[in-house]
């Protein structure tokens, strides 16, 4: 079975379609007014009205007020939220949405912790600590620091990018890879080569 990707922080239309035309499994849609990859929910849920079958819209929410997730799911039908924030088991479980939880790792982080206090999430989403940027940063981690028995399914994120992907689909064996900034012509703005190539890459890996 070859690795799942999503695609993170789109806010195009074009780049939403050159995505899923390479094969993405996912697409991210950053709801966090700081990220150069903001959308506001009417722009997501134009966004999802392109959105072809069987691929998964994911709205990533970063320590966000529950009224204002719960308006975002009123106009834009998630089929998975992600906190990508400091978000306890229970401020993830009480929209009743299948979830990820982000963890930020770094040498300190217990991941087999973080699993079990997260059993209820569909998967953890490993991506690099850099101290007041909660994601989105092009940066690494260790990926020695991820336990080989982890038991949610594992989605390695941080840093990736067309050039490493393979490596890290053959050295991790994630369940789906995540990137962002790797795949951009600018900050929000998707270069549709770079993203087929990392999808390709991985898919292959
Ligand atoms: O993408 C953002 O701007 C962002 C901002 C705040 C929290 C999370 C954010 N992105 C989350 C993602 O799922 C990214 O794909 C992940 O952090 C990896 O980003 P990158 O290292 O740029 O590939």
């Amino acid at each position: 079975m070859s690795v799942r990707v999503k695609i993170c922080g789109i806010t195009r239309t074009e780049d939403l379609h050159a995505a899923c035309a390479a094969g993405a499994d996912a697409l991210g849609f950053v709801f966090y007014d700081k990220s150069p990859r903001h959308v506001s929910a009417a722009a997501a849920a134009a966004l999802l009205r392109e959105m072809p079958p069987f691929v998964q819209s994911v709205g990533l929410f970063v320590d966000a007020d529950p009224a204002f997730v719960e308006a975002v799911l009123q106009v834009a039908p998630l089929d998975l939220l992600q906190f990508h924030g400091d978000e306890t088991p229970a401020d993830c479980a009480r929209h009743g949405r299948p979830y990820l939880k982000a963890i930020r790792v770094n040498p300190d982080t217990d991941l087999l912790k973080c699993a079990a206090d997260f059993e209820a999430a569909r998967g953890l989403l490993l991506d690099a600590f850099v101290p007041g940027v909660p994601g989105g940063t092009g940066e690494r981690f260790d990926w020695s620091l991820i336990p080989r028995e982890l038991p949610l399914p594992v989605i390695l994120s941080g840093g990736l990018d067309p050039g490493n992907v393979a490596e890290a689909v053959r050295t991790v064996r994630p369940w789906a890879v995540d990137v962002s900034s790797g795949v951009e012509a600018s900050k929000g703005i998707k270069d549709a080569l770079k993203v087929a190539q990392f999808i390709a890459r991985a898919k292959a890996s």
